[in-house]
């Protein structure tokens, strides 16, 4: 059980049992706020133009409201599943995020020692700042998302590499072929690439060291910017990577139906956690339109705006079979490291875990509609 340490706080203190960190995650950027250069928290928690979407996507989950129900002979509350072919403890994932070494030394190997103690899967960016090899030597459960460059060449040894690491599932990033107008971070003038950091992901990568020395931005914009795809080209894809995809940053249905129709196995219900397109539908909202028109035939995964144990029982609710955790993990690595991500990964479970059981489901798979109530607006 996720809540046991619980009582173990109420008697002996919570710092006794979990690190100096507050129980509310809520909390924690403000904390992170103190200690990251600011350049760095401003990337991390900024989001695209006014910040409207990212906005929206907190509203969407206060909208909706969780409707306790009584008496239903709730044991156990399991949280397990089964989520592209892998057995989960629970419906959550670390979702991608590159060039964590600007929140904390250790980076990706910290946040994957973090996951693999309890057993979580994690997916490794593109963009991390370890490179996937190094990664994988730490790492328990491993998915790969994919920044899918344009040279084929440097698509597929992407690939390779990442089976024989092995990362097990793949989630293509589709949302993010350019960055969108960050103005925090043109106020800041600050990409992280430009400290080195991201980039050293590729220098094992033969393709790209035949490239290093150049501007690292113009060798990004020319790696990534790769805006002339289309579904098509998932068949590319099919080709070179054997075990499941999912395509990430899908908002609409008919979208949805097309990955389908592509022979995608997942889709992740995802406005980049409102970096991209400043306006752009609530992530939360866009979720149950989705869910609803694909059924059974995909799984559907989603993030953006998840902060507590509560939101994820909510987005489970309108139809994904786990979700991605983005800024909050960041926070807690940049707080304490491994032990900081953890603790944010045991606070969450503990608070779904308890969330789900007072509310009288029985497990995840109890969820439906039915569990919530939208207020009107
Ligand atoms: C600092 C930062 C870097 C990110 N880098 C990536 C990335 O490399 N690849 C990707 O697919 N998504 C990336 N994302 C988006 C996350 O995977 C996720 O969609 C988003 O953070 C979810 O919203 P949340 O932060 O509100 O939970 C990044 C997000 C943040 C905050
Ligand atoms: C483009 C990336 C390296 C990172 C990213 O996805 C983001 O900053 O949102």
């Amino acid at each position: 059980m996720y809540a046991d340490f619980q009582f173990e706080i109420y008697l002996n203190g919570l710092n006794d049992v979990l690190p100096s960190l507050p129980a509310d995650l809520t909390r924690l950027e403000a904390l992170a706020r103190e200690k990251l250069p600011p350049e760095a928290y401003d990337y991390i928690a900024g989001s695209a133009g006014t910040g409207d979407t990212a906005v929206a996507n907190r509203e969407a989950f206060r909208r909706r409201r969780i409707v306790p129900r009584m008496l239903r002979g709730v044991t156990g509350g399991d949280l397990s599943t089964r989520v592209l072919g892998a057995e989960l403890p629970a419906p959550l994932l670390l979702g991608p995020v590159g060039v964590l070494r600007i929140a904390h030394p250790e980076g990706e190997l910290a946040v994957a020692r973090a996951a693999r103690s309890l057993g979580l899967p994690m997916v490794l960016s593109t963009a991390a700042s370890h490179s996937m090899e190094e990664v994988a030597e730490v790492a328990g459960p491993r998915w790969y998302q994919l920044y899918w460059p344009g040279d084929r060449d440097l698509a597929v040894s992407f690939l390779e590499r990442a089976a024989a690491a092995g990362y097990t599932a793949l989630v293509v990033t589709l949302d993010t072929f350019t960055l969108a107008w960050r103005p925090g971070d043109l106020d800041n003038a600050y990409l992280p690439f430009l400290r080195g950091v991201g980039i050293q992901n590729y220098l094992a990568d033969p393709v790209f060291t035949a490239e290093a020395g150049e501007d690292p931005i113009a060798h990004w914009a020319g790696v990534f910017g790769n805006p002339g795809l289309t579904w098509d080209d998932l068949a590319f894809l099919r080709e070179h990577w054997d075990g499941p995809i999912a395509l990430k940053g899908i908002q609409q249905s008919d979208d949805a139906r097309r990955a389908v129709d592509a022979g995608m196995d997942g889709i992740v219900v995802s406005n980049h956690g409102g970096r991209q397109v400043d306006g752009a539908v609530a992530s939360l909202d866009a979720l149950p339109i989705v869910a609803h028109a694909v059924g059974d035939q995909i799984e559907v995964l989603f993030d953006s705006g998840v902060r507590t144990g509560a939101d994820v029982v909510k987005a489970l609710a309108l139809g994904a079979k786990a979700v991605l955790l983005g800024r909050p993990y960041v926070y807690g690595l940049a707080l304490d490291g491994e032990e900081g991500v953890r603790h944010v990964l045991r606070c969450l479970l503990a608070e779904l875990e308890l969330t789900l059981r007072l509310s009288g489901h029985d497990g995840v798979a109890a969820l439906s509609s039915e569990s919530l109530f939208e207020q009107p607006t």
